[in-house]
């Protein structure tokens, strides 16, 4: 299906998608989807299970490469330059695009180290400098003062709440450009999911943010706009208000209130 929706021209477009086609063996999970998805705006990609939102998000960082049977065709454009063809080692777009999955997957290392290990890979930072950034992306994560004083203390042992903001604060270390959020509230309490929710809303001051999610309630609160997805296809993409508001194809109004299936 070709929906293409061309941006208000106030926004800036920080990556385009065109003609995307992405194939696990055989079976054809997105098809031919064409979006611009505007630079330091929040977009929720919804829609039922299945319908292809995590296989979207991996492409924008080339994750899938990990798994020989998996191939995407087309164009994704990062400020103009194809990252799927793009002869750039695959871990610079990934300092560029960073992404925070839906379980936290702190790594098994202090709570210092968690942060500090990506920087190190991109960047030569002295001791001091080092510090700064750790303090700098803890405190962007909202975790900074239930960690300060244990921050040569093993990550795993945070809650599963403070665990994902790690891994966000992990992601946003590396200054990415771009944040690809997969369902990260899903193993987390209320209380933790409001904390996500307040630091999305915060961070898109600074980057660009992609997050699938599964709870309508927090697409409409947390997103500027909003793709609608299924089996594969972009049935509707817009801004948040129009797509919760007044969805132009039927199929999106079924799904937003409910009526599908
Ligand atoms: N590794 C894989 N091998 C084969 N098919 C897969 C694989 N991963 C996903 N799929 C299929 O691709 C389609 C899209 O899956 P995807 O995980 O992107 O959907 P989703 O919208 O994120 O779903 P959910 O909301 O349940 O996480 C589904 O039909 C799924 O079964």
């Amino acid at each position: 299906m070709d929906t293409q929706v061309n941006l208000p021209t106030t926004e800036k477009v920080k990556l385009s998608v065109r003609n995307l086609n992405f194939y696990y063996g055989a079976f054809h999970a997105l098809k031919n989807i064409n979006m611009d998805l505007p630079e330091k705006k929040v977009t929720a990609f919804i829609g039922p299970s299945g319908c292809g939102k995590s296989t979207l998000l991996r492409t924008f960082n080339r994750m899938f490469e990990l798994y020989p049977e998996q191939r995407a065709e087309g164009q994704i454009l990062l400020d103009g330059q194809d990252i799927l063809t793009s002869k750039e080692d695959v871990s610079l777009i990934r300092a560029r695009v960073g992404m925070v999955f839906q379980k936290p997957t702190p790594f098994p290392m202090s709570i210092y180290d968690n942060i500090a290990f990506g920087v190190r890979l991109f960047e030569n930072l002295s001791r001091v400098e080092m510090d700064e950034r750790v303090e700098w992306a803890l405190k962007k994560a909202a975790l900074w003062t239930e960690v300060k004083d244990k921050l040569d203390q093993s990550g795993s042992g945070l809650s599963g709440g403070q665990q994902q903001r790690l891994c966000i604060a992990r992601g946003i270390a590396i200054k990415p450009e771009v944040l690809l959020l997969d369902e990260p509230c899903s193993a987390l309490d209320p209380i933790s999911t409001g904390k996500i929710e307040e630091l999305i809303d915060e961070l898109k001051s600074d980057y660009t943010v992609l997050i699938v999610t599964h709870n309508m309630q927090q697409a409409a609160r947390s997103s500027d706009y909003t793709a609608y997805m299924y089996l594969g296809d972009l049935i509707e993409f817009g801004p948040t208000s129009d797509i919760f508001m007044k969805p132009k194809k039927k199929e999106t109004e079924d799904y937003i209130t409910g009526r599908f299936g």
